[in-house]
């Protein structure tokens, strides 16, 4: 079979210049209407395919020729291949296995006490953001991060912090700068090079600096764990144990690196994403206050707070959540993979040691899927009796062997805060003569709203 095609590239560069750096998914976007739902670049030193169409993602990612991670400096050269994210071959299968289980044992189930544990983890976090929202005119940012924070705090490292708590102040900004820098630094992963430049080595050095730092507080962490395993690194700790003692091979997977960058990986992956898309989902509802009026019939009419239960039975809360997640998707430009074998896709031939970008934006903003693409409109999820109906062209979580790990957990928090802070309280925008609600993203990593204020009102 032939290469898919695409736009012929500069030397060194490629078709790197052909990104806008602030909107690189616009840019693909705009490319994949030119050349088709399956089209190769180069990205500076990486060749690159990108798939603008879910059909093609499904086909590719269900391979075990692609699920290996793309050759970045970042994810190779920094991350080491070490941790979930960016590990591949043995190493990934073996902490995926971990990492599901234990998120199962956590609660990740469909019944039983576990899932109770979790609900009420989440339940008592939702209670402690509507404190801090009911009644005032603030960016909900702060909140939202302190409290879906110790969700994860809890889940992952078994503790959880006060808030004006130093270390946490400090691990939040970390974290914020950290995911800026990356995101600023992308070029680097393509034209290695550049690290040598004063600019990028500062943030090199800083993002390298975070990560030795924090990496030394896990370690603390994991001293002072008791025997417990209701979180991962208790999990971790007693699997490392039994590992040790039975002298099996795999025990080489649990060692205390591995330990650390997994942590920072579990705690990154789920906090950014999911704060980000219920900033995403309150500014939505501000923006367009009569979807909000509608989710609020069907809360009301429920007469209390949403449990995971409900879930499948308030089709306007799920449809409004989902409906976010299509129109300001977190990771627009998509999680890319790498090829670890030659392979073809949509009957191209895609080599070994191409990056795969599955194009998220193109897929939920396909105007032959979406019809005016750009008009939130949760009412796409729902059909003319009004219940919930799936859609294939929608995969915010991407598809098949190493699809979203968390997305369970990530449900299920989505579904408790959207529905417990719209029970309780009405988001407004501000006066439309003061400029009112900015739903343009910025694309770092993720793509996040402008900080802004909105004002929560008691129902
Ligand atoms: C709305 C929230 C979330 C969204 C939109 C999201 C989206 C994604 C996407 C698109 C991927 C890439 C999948 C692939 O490579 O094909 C991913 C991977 C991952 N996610 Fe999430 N995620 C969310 C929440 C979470 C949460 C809460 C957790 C933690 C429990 C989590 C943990 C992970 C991990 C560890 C991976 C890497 C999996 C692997 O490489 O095998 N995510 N997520």
């Amino acid at each position: 079979s032939r290469l898919p095609p695409g736009p012929l590239g500069l030397p060194v560069v490629g078709s790197l210049l052909r990104l806008d750096p602030a909107a690189p998914h616009e840019s693909l976007t705009a490319l994949s209407r030119r050349y088709g739902p399956i089209f190769s670049l180069r990205l500076g030193s990486v060749p690159t395919v990108v798939l603008a169409d879910a059909r093609l993602v499904r086909e590719a990612f269900a391979k075990d020729a692609c699920t290996g991670r793309a050759p970045l400096y970042l994810t190779h050269g920094v991350m080491n291949g070490k941790g979930i994210i960016c590990a591949e071959g043995a190493l990934w299968r073996d902490q995926r296995k971990f990492v599901a289980s234990t998120l199962r044992g956590l609660g990740m189930v469909k019944a039983g006490p576990r899932r109770e544990r979790l609900e009420k983890l989440i339940a008592d976090s939702v209670d402690c953001c509507l404190q801090k929202l009911e009644g005032a005119t603030v960016d909900p940012l702060a909140a939202l991060q302190h409290c879906v924070g110790n969700v994860m705090n809890a889940l992952v490292f078994g503790r959880t912090y006060a808030e004006e708590d130093p270390v946490w102040r400090w691990l939040q900004h970390l974290q914020e700068e950290g995911t800026r820098l990356i995101g600023v630094a992308g070029p680097l992963n393509f034209l290695p090079f550049l690290r040598f430049l004063p600019q990028q080595r500062r943030n090199l050095r800083f993002i390298v600096e975070g990560q030795r730092a924090t990496h030394q507080l896990y370690s603390r962490l994991a001293a002072e764990h008791g025997d417990g395993q209701d979180d991962l690194l208790g999990a971790f700790l007693a699997e490392a144990e039994r590992r040790r003692a039975s002298g099996e091979p795999g025990q080489r997977f649990f060692c205390d690196e591995q330990r650390n960058y997994l942590l920072a990986d579990m705690f990154g992956a789920g906090l950014d994403t999911t704060l980000t898309t219920l900033r995403w989902f309150l500014l939505m509802m501000a923006a367009h206050p009569h979807e909000q009026e509608l989710v609020w019939e069907e809360l009301r009419a429920l007469g209390r707070r949403p449990t995971l239960e409900d879930m499948g039975s308030l089709p306007r809360l799920e449809a409004a959540i989902l409906e976010t997640q299509r129109i300001r998707t977190v990771v627009p430009v998509g999680i890319p993979h790498g090829v670890l074998q030659d392979m073809t896709v949509g009957g191209f031939l895609v080599p070994k040691g191409t990056m795969v970008l599955p194009l998220l934006w193109a897929i939920h903003m396909d105007p032959q899927h979406w019809p005016d693409p750009e008009r939130f409109n949760p009412a796409r999820f729902l059909d003319d009796d009004g219940n919930l109906v799936r859609r294939d062209n929608f995969i915010p979580f991407q598809t098949g062997k190493r699809v979203c790990v968390g997305e369970e957990l990530a449900r299920a928090l989505l579904w408790l805060y959207c529905g417990a802070l719209l029970r309780r309280l009405r988001v407004a925008a501000p006066a439309p003569s003061t400029g009112g609600v900015d739903l343009r993203g910025r694309c770092g990593i993720t793509l996040t709203p402008a900080p802004q204020p909105l004002t929560f009102y008691t129902r």
